[in-house]
């Protein structure tokens, strides 16, 4: 895999005076056009009225541009990971259930037991979570869930960083080393999936950062807390904006400061699945704020991304907008974990397989 230095930065740092970290973002080249042309022409010439096919025709020209094939082949190798990390924050409020739901569910998945657990399992998708700053030693677990550990928590990012840029760097090198794990693997598609109790404030706050937005206007219910929670959840965004406000970050720095180290691993993830031609179905708010910093790392990324659903988080809806992304669900779906993009493994296995095996128009008997 060819190198090159991140093409587009935020900016430099203020805040974080120390020696900045440097990640060598891998070169991500664009899907294939020619091969998206030809199945929007083999499309468009299917046994149907033109266009028909809805979302699903655009979701098989996109799979065709990544696989440099016309038509596109189905995904059978989907494969998915979990991110798992505390944050400092959720001890503030911002959640409707304790940070100790985090360990409790990383087990949970390495148990087939969680949701997303059982959406894969139903649809013949592999499944690994992975702590990657969980603030427990999660202590009997299978070693291999544990070993790629930075560190425990993140902190309050509405008073301090959540860590440093050298810990970012690490996590994502953590997220480049599973995606090429997992591409070693045979996926042929890939799904980010988080955990960690407060991360939707952590998620909607780097999206507030970089779309330029207030607090008002992405702060969501996240597990489902009362308004009282979410005027809370809406100021302490705002001090987290306000201590990143002013001040030109490069990503890793924006991380640092108001991200996390398992969110950076899946932005870490979602580049290096680009840059080997992998396509990636993106999932809830955190899945999209990590799509937006993979974006500001480098822009042609986003053409191997698409959305697997819309979730009732404000913030997602308006970082899908800024992807240019239309999902392909609308479940009202707010779990996370990867859930609503493995839900639309399905109707992305459909639309290749319509363009594949359809008749044509020109082939129908008079
Ligand atoms: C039992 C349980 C399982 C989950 N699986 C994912 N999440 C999701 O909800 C949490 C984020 O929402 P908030 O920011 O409001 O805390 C994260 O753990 C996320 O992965 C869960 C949450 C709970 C309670
Ligand atoms: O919209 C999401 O992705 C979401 C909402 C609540 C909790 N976890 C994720």
């Amino acid at each position: 895999m060819e190198l090159a230095e991140p093409r587009t930065a935020v900016g430099r740092s203020t805040i974080l005076s120390a020696v900045t970290s440097s990640w060598a973002v891998p070169a991500i080249d664009r899907p294939s056009a020619q091969a998206a042309k030809a199945a929007r022409t083999r499309i468009d010439a299917l046994a149907k009225p033109l266009g028909a096919l809805g979302d699903l025709e655009g979701i098989a020209v996109w799979l065709a541009g990544c696989q440099d094939h016309n038509p596109p082949t189905a995904p059978h190798q989907a494969r998915a990971v979990v991110f798992a990390g505390d944050h400092g924050i959720s001890q503030f409020g911002v959640s409707a259930y304790p940070r100790e739901v985090t360990p409790a569910m990383v087990r949970t998945i390495a148990a087939g037991k969680a949701g997303i657990s059982v959406l894969c399992a139903a649809n013949d998708i592999a499944l690994r979570v992975l702590d990657v700053a969980v603030d427990d030693d999660l202590d009997g677990v299978d070693p291999a869930i544990v070993v790629h550990k930075v560190r425990r928590s993140s902190g309050p990012i509405h008073l301090e960083n959540a860590c440093s840029t050298s810990e970012i760097v690490l996590a994502l090198e953590v997220g480049a080393k599973v995606a090429l794990e997992e591409i070693a693997a045979g996926a042929d598609l890939l799904i980010v999936g988080d955990l960690g109790i407060g991360n939707t404030t952590v998620a909607a706050t780097l999206i507030a950062a970089l779309l330029e937005l207030p607090a008002a206007q992405v702060v969501g219910r996240g597990t489902g807390i009362d308004d009282a929670a979410l005027a809370a959840k809406s100021v302490l965004i705002n001090q987290a904006l306000e201590r990143v406000s002013d001040h030109d970050l490069t990503p890793i720095e924006l991380l640092a400061a108001v991200g996390s180290a398992d969110i950076a691993a899946g932005v870490g993830f979602m580049l290096t699945a680009a840059a080997c031609r992998v396509p990636v179905l993106l999932d809830g708010i955190v899945s999209v704020a990590e799509a937006l910093v993979a974006q500001a790392f480098s822009a042609n990324c986003v053409a191997w991304f698409a959305a697997g659903h819309r979730s009732t988080e404000p913030a997602q809806q308006l970082a899908l907008e800024a992807l240019e992304l239309q999902p392909l669900l609308d479940l009202k779906m707010r779990l996370g974990e990867g859930t609503g993009a493995v839900a639309a493994v399905p109707l992305v296995r459909a639309a290749a397989r319509l363009a594949g095996d359809m008749a044509l128009l020109a082939d129908l008997a008079p």
